[in-house]
C-alpha cells in the first residue's frame, strides 16, 4: 500500500469531522442559495452521521445571499453594509440548512461566533461545552461568524480560519474545506488552465502557501486562507482536505478512502500538537499546590487532576485558563487548562469529586484538569 493510500485510509476511521462550505458554492456563484446542492451535501452528511461520525458545519454565504436579496451586484466595502447584508442573508441561509437537515430527520442548531468567543478562555470553554453537548445530542451545529456584531479589528474575516479554530476547539480529526475547485492546484486554475491538482502535502510546507492564490468575487480568502487554515488546524493535530464541492458524493467518497481533493497533513499526532499549543500559547493565571498522591497520579500514571489532590489554590483565574501545578516543595510539574474558577477551586480543594455538585450547586466535570488538557513538564 502506498503512503498516500495509508493516509487516505486513516480518514475512513475519523469520528469527528468539520465541514466548511464557501460562498461561491452555496450561492451558485452569487445567483442565490443553491437549495438542491445544499440538500445534496446534507444527504452526504446524513449518511456520514449514519455511519456513526459526528459532523459540525461551518457555513459561509450570509453576505453573498444578503447581496442577492438586497439586489446588490458588487460586494460592499463598508463594514455597515457588509453587516446589513450578512443579517439579511443569514436568515435564508439558516432556514435552508435547517429544512434540508429536517428532511433527513436531523436536528440542527445555529451558532454564531465572534473572535472573542474563541480567544477568551472562559468563553472558549463555554463554546466548547455547548458544541459538545449538541454533538452528544446528535444535533448538527451550523456555525458562522456573528458578522453583524463584529468590527474590522476583531473579525475572523474568513470562514476558513473560523473552521480551523472550531476544529481546534473540538479536536475534530479532519477539517474539510468544500470549495468550487477540485482542490489545491500548483497554480490558480482560473488563471492557468495547465495547473495540476496537488493530492497531498504537509500543511506547514511553505511551498504550498506560495502557490495558493486569492479568491473569487464572492468569497474572501481564496486558497491562501485555506492553506493557512490547514496550518492552524494542524496545531491540534487535525488534517485538512480541500475538496471540490461539486464533485458527486465527494464527502462520502472522501471518507470511504478515495483519493479526492488535497489532503494537508499535520506534523504531529493530535495529542502532542494540542499539548504543545497549550504549553506555548497561554499565559499562566494561577498555581495549584498538589499533594504527593496527585503528583504521582500526574507524573507517573498520566491521570487527570482531581480536586481531592489539591492542597492550595493561588491566584485569580477563570474556568478554562492556564494554571501551573507545583508539588509541596514548589517544584513545577505540570500546566493545564482548569475546569473551574479559582474561587470554585478553593472550595473544591481536598474534596472528593462526588461532592462537587453539593459544594458548588452544579458539576462541570469530575476533574479539575482533564489529562487531555494537561502537560507534564
Ligand atoms: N493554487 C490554487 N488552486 C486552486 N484554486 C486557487 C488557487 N489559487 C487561487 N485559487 C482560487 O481560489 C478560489 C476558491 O477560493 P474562494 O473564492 O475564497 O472560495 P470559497 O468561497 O470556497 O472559500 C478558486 O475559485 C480559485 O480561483
Ligand atoms: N461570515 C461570512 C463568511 C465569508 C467567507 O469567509 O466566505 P468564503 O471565503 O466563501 O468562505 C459570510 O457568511 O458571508
Amino acid at each position: 500500500m502506498s503512503p498516500t493510500s495509508n493516509e487516505r485510509q486513516r480518514l475512513v476511521r475519523n469520528q469527528r469531522i468539520l465541514v466548511k462550505i464557501g460562498s461561491a458554492l452555496l450561492t451558485n456563484d452569487g445567483r442565490g442559495l443553491d437549495v438542491s446542492a445544499i440538500q445534496g451535501w446534507v444527504d452526504q452528511m446524513a449518511e456520514l452521521r449514519r455511519q456513526g461520525k459526528e459532523i459540525l458545519l461551518v457555513t459561509s454565504g450570509s453576505v453573498a445571499e444578503g447581496m442577492v436579496r438586497l439586489g446588490w451586484k458588487t460586494r460592499p466595502h463598508s463594514i455597515h453594509e457588509l453587516q446589513a447584508a450578512a443579517a439579511v442573508g443569514q436568515m435564508g441561509l439558516i432556514q435552508t440548512w435547517e429544512s434540508a437537515f429536517k428532511n433527513r430527520g436531523l436536528n440542527s442548531a445555529q451558532i454564531l461566533l465572534t473572535h472573542d468567543d474563541l480567544s477568551n478562555r472562559k468563553r472558549y470553554l463555554n463554546a466548547r461545552s455547548a458544541l459538545r453537548t449538541l454533538l452528544d445530542l446528535g444535533v448538527i451545529p451550523i456555525i458562522n461568524e456573528n458578522d453583524t456584531v463584529v468590527t474590522d479589528e476583531i473579525r475572523f474575516g474568513d470562514n476558513d480560519t473560523l473552521g480551523a479554530l472550531v476544529a481546534n476547539l473540538l479536536e475534530a480529526e479532519t477539517l474539510v474545506l468544500l470549495t468550487d475547485q477540485a482542490g489545491l492546484y500548483d497554480a490558480d486554475p482560473r488563471k492557468n488552465p495547465k495547473a495540476q491538482l496537488i493530492s497531498e502535502g504537509r500543511a506547514q510546507d511553505p511551498a504550498l502557501l506560495a502557490v495558493a492564490g486569492d479568491g473569487g468575487e464572492l468569497g474572501r480568502g481564496g486558497m491562501f486562507t485555506k492553506v493557512s487554515a490547514a496550518r492552524l488546524a494542524a496545531r491540534s493535530g487535525a488534517r485538512t482536505v480541500i475538496l471540490g464541492g461539486r464533485t458527486e458524493n465527494a464527502l462520502i467518497r472522501l471518507f470511504a478512502g478515495e483519493d479526492l481533493g488535497t489532503l494537508l497533513l499535520p506534523d504531529d499526532e493530535p495529542i502532542t500538537a494540542r499539548k504543545r499549543w497549550l504549553a506555548g500559547h497561554l499565559q499562566e493565571r494561577g498555581v495549584l499546590v498538589l499533594d504527593a498522591g496527585a503528583v504521582k497520579a500526574l507524573q507517573q500514571d498520566g491521570k487527570s487532576l482531581l480536586p481531592v489532590g489539591v492542597r492550595e489554590v493561588r491566584g485569580h483565574f477563570m474556568r478554562g485558563e492556564l494554571v501551573v501545578c507545583v508539588d509541596e516543595n514548589e517544584r513545577a510539574l505540570a500546566k493545564g487548562l482548569v475546569n473551574y474558577s479559582a474561587e470554585e477551586a478553593r472550595i473544591l480543594a481536598g474534596q472528593p469529586s462526588q461532592r462537587i455538585e453539593e459544594l458548588l450547586g452544579y458539576i462541570e466535570t469530575p476533574e479539575l484538569i482533564h489529562r487531555d488538557n494537561l502537560v507534564v513538564v
